[in-house]
């Protein structure tokens, strides 16, 4: 499920917020979007998924738009959980989805067992870790198979044992075939991660390309000015 977007605005109040962009995005890979505070990502991001309401152009997925959207997950970086059990919140995607219970209860235990909750499924969400509660988020998402994971800094604020797991478990994903476009200010992230960079500007789309080529020789001054910590 490829994606392009071509000439896309966003403004805000009059002003463009991002865009006008144009960008291809296949149908494989883990791309990083990464760009300084307020450089437009978050905005990309929810412009793909379909929640931000576009000023200009078009974007356009390979599939029909309602297709699109039901393949798709988004993870926020302070992701609103139901203020119910652990069982409840991965329960409850599936339960929109209608699938019978059995296949639900199955499926539940299973990811709670895979984002280390096996023992918490009757904790109340509130009650959890940050760490937890953003492994229960990615669980949430991942548990209805999506093609398309978005994910908005999933890792801020986390210590070294959370971002692990979840890089763990955002890696076994991408294996398993699912597609991931994700924004970090974790350059180590970034690079432990990526397949290919989207480096964004001032709202617009700076540079693109394989994650092996940027990290090793960012084309642009500003993204080589990025990647050595400077402030651009
Ligand atoms: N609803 C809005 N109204 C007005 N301006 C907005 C709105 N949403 C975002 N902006 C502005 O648009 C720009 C891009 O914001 P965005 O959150 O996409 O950037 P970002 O790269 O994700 O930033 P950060 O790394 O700080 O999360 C910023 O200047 C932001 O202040």
């Amino acid at each position: 499920m490829s994606v392009s977007l071509l000439d896309v605005q966003v403004k805000r109040r009059g002003k463009a917020i991002l865009g006008p962009i144009n960008l291809d995005l296949g149908a494989t890979g883990f791309t990083i979007v990464l760009g300084p505070n307020g450089a437009g990502k978050t905005t990309l991001l929810k412009v793909l998924h379909g929640v931000e309401r576009v000023s200009g152009g078009t974007v356009h997925w390979s599939v029909s738009d309602t297709e699109a959207r039901q393949a798709q997950a988004y993870v926020f970086q302070s992701p609103i959980m139901l203020r119910r059990s652990v069982r409840e919140n991965l329960a409850y995607p599936l339960r929109l989805l209608k699938l019978d219970k059995a296949d639900i209860a199955m499926r539940v235990t299973d990811w709670a067992q895979r984002i280390g909750l096996g023992d918490a499924l009757d904790r109340p969400a509130p009650r959890l870790s940050g760490g937890e509660r953003q492994k229960l988020a990615l669980g949430r998402a991942l548990i209805r198979n999506p093609k398309v994971l978005f994910l908005d800094e999933p890792c801020a604020n986390l210590d070294g044992r959370s971002t692990r797991e979840i890089e763990a478990l955002l890696l076994d994903a991408h294996t398993a075939g699912t597609r991931i476009i994700m924004t970090t200010h974790d350059l180590g992230q970034a690079r432990r991660l990526a397949s290919d960079v989207v480096f964004m500007l001032n709202g617009g789309l700076h540079e693109q390309g394989p994650a092996s080529d940027f990290f090793v020789a960012a084309q642009t001054a500003e993204a080589q000015a990025f990647l050595n910590g400077d402030i651009v």
